[in-house]
């Protein structure tokens, strides 16, 4: 995969010098004037990065979104305050880790420095015991990084990393891209733990970091997706485990500037349009159909959330093929997720950091302190003396009494930050979705490729099986770029260099290890 001539070329991404490079196939560097028209449907990062791939080399591209706003699941809004002040809204926080190699490339197409991302100085994780662990000091480069946290961390003494079971524990220590998934989908992420006698105090490490973020209870969760997470953060990259926000909201940051430089490319951008069919049209081109309009097009990319995919294959009676439809229809999204955003009358103290990590506070997985981060909180907050903070609930009980639930995180912040107990929220908005992909266990072989078995139909989005250690946002930027490359590669024309972490255990010692539980 990875060739040391393609590594001259490109430069590299990070700080990773193992940093896995997967260059472009070959080809002309760009269309003329035979160049094709592709429907790219789907405005998230997916189907942002495949637009961009396309219309690099000079493919006319339409994008269609349902929604009013690019960005998917990081699009933002404007909203009015009951105090009058305009905000904009979004489903907040996300960590752009710097293992995002694909993504930064997709950002740095409008923002070559990628100046508005901002390091987060740490994110600490507070358990209910009063435990707290810390990334700020742990060493970025492996094995010291999984060494080092451990040996920091409050959950992991001595005991505990005796009552490991180390043997159970080797498979982590090699996690090669993609057979992790034949040795560990079919195990559940807390029956892995479970095996590993993961410390019961430092579960909450594990899951914060990782499982949680797959927005689903670990029992239902693959322990291969887990693995995944555990390589690409702890054992697989020497990026570290810090990560950057945006320092603006999301329009503003990220996807007016990427929309314009799209617009600049002759892209052509449909936002609140809904593709409700897609039909072979004879000779390998298709009609997308949206409202009263059908778009003819040599090629389509399918870069749906899952539940929009799922509709719209069900809806495309010719499109691929049944078996690829039915395993379409079998997809499943996680359960739902709030998120909660308040505006307060008076600030929380001082010392506390942009983002922190929560475990055993009922629903709350983490609270933000918007003002500390972005710039638009941030003039708010000079202004009214008030703090900004959002409180994520992962993986909710679904059908669960929504109201009940919103008071019950407020409750929980007034644990964790008792200062907020006597504010007054001057304003809140609570969003409630259920669009994130689900992994369970076993799923593996049904979650869709990129390629399908029309050639002229490629899929992108974090739901997809690339085998690449990719995931999330990641997974997203990645799979989009390498659906552009697919439909390149047909068209002969060169695709986009992409770059992941070592789809392998990085250091012969770790991978020695490894092997001995395979004895
Ligand atoms: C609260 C929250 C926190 C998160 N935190 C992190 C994090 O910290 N780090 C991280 O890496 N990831 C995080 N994620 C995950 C991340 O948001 C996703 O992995 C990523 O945004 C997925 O991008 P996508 O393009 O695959 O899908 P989406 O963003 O869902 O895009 C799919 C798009 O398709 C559109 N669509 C659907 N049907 C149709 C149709 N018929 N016609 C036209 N358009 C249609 C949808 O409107 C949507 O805009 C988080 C997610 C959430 C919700």
């Amino acid at each position: 995969m990875t060739t040391r001539s393609a590594r001259r070329e490109v430069p590299r991404r990070g700080r990773d010098r193992r940093a896995e490079s997967l260059p472009a196939g070959p080809g002309r560097p760009w269309f003329g004037a035979d160049a094709p028209r592709v429907a790219v449907i789907g405005g998230g990062i997916a189907g942002l990065a495949a637009a961009t791939g396309l219309a690099e080399r000079g493919v006319r591209v339409t994008l269609l979104e349902r929604r009013e706003q690019l960005g998917g699941r990081l699009a933002g809004w404007a909203d009015t305050l009951s105090d009058g002040s305009p905000v904009t809204m979004s489903r907040g926080f996300h960590a752009f880790f710097r293992q995002y190699y694909n993504l930064r490339g997709l950002l740095r197409r409008a923002d070559p420095s990628l100046a508005m991302l901002r390091g987060l100085p740490d994110y600490p994780l507070l358990g209910r015991d009063g435990t707290r662990d810390s990334f700020r000091h742990v060493p970025r480069t492996p094995p010291l990084s999984a060494l080092g946290f451990a040996a920091l961390s409050p959950s992991f003494g001595l005991r505990e990393l005796a009552g490991l079971d180390a043997a159970a524990a080797l498979p982590l220590l090699d996690v090669r891209v993609p057979e992790v998934y034949a040795r560990l989908d079919g195990v559940s992420a807390a029956d892995f733990l479970d095996r590993v006698r993961f410390p019961e105090r430092a579960r909450h490490l594990a899951f914060e970091v990782f499982s949680r973020s797959f927005f689903v209870d670990p029992a239902e969760l693959s322990a291969a997706e887990l693995a995944l997470m555990f390589h690409i953060y702890f054992l697989g990259s020497s990026e570290g485990l810090l990560f950057d926000v945006p320092d603006e909201p999301y329009p503003q940051a990220l996807w007016n500037p990427l929309a314009a430089y799209l617009t600049r490319l002759g892209v052509e951008l449909r936002t609140g349009t809904e593709v409700e069919r897609v039909q072979p049209a004879g000779g390998g081109r298709h009609r997308v159909s949206a409202g009263r309009e059908t778009v003819p097009v040599d090629a389509v990319v399918l870069a749906l959330d899952t539940g929009g995919l799922r509709h719209l294959a069900a809806a495309s009676p010719d499109l691929a093929d049944a078996r690829w439809r039915h395993r379409v229809a079998g997809l499943r999204t996680a359960p739902p997720f709030l998120v909660s955003r308040l505006w307060l009358d008076r600030p929380v103290d001082a010392g506390r950091p942009g983002f922190l990590g929560t475990s055993g506070y009922g629903p709350l997985d983490n609270v933000s302190v918007l003002e500390r981060w972005e710039g638009e909180a941030a003039r708010r907050s000079a202004r009214t003396g008030g703090s900004v903070v959002e409180l994520h609930a992962y993986a909710t009980t679904p059908g669960c009494d929504r109201k009940a639930e919103q008071l019950r995180l407020t409750q929980e912040l007034a644990k964790v930050y008792p200062e907020t107990r006597d504010a007054l929220v001057v304003d809140r908005r609570d969003l409630w979705f259920e669009d994130c992909p689900h992994f369970p266990v076993g799923g593996y072989a049904d979650r869709p490729t990129v390629s399908t078995p029309d050639p002229s139909v490629v899929v992108a989005g974090d739901l997809v099986r690339t085998g690449l250690p990719v995931a999330l946002m990641e997974r997203a930027a990645t799979s989009g770029f390498l659906a552009s490359n697919a439909l390149l590669q047909r068209w002969g024309v060169r695709g986009q260099h992409l770059w992941t972490v070592p789809d392998r255990g990085r250091s012969a010692l770790l991978r020695g290890l490894a092997r001995l539980g395979d004895r």
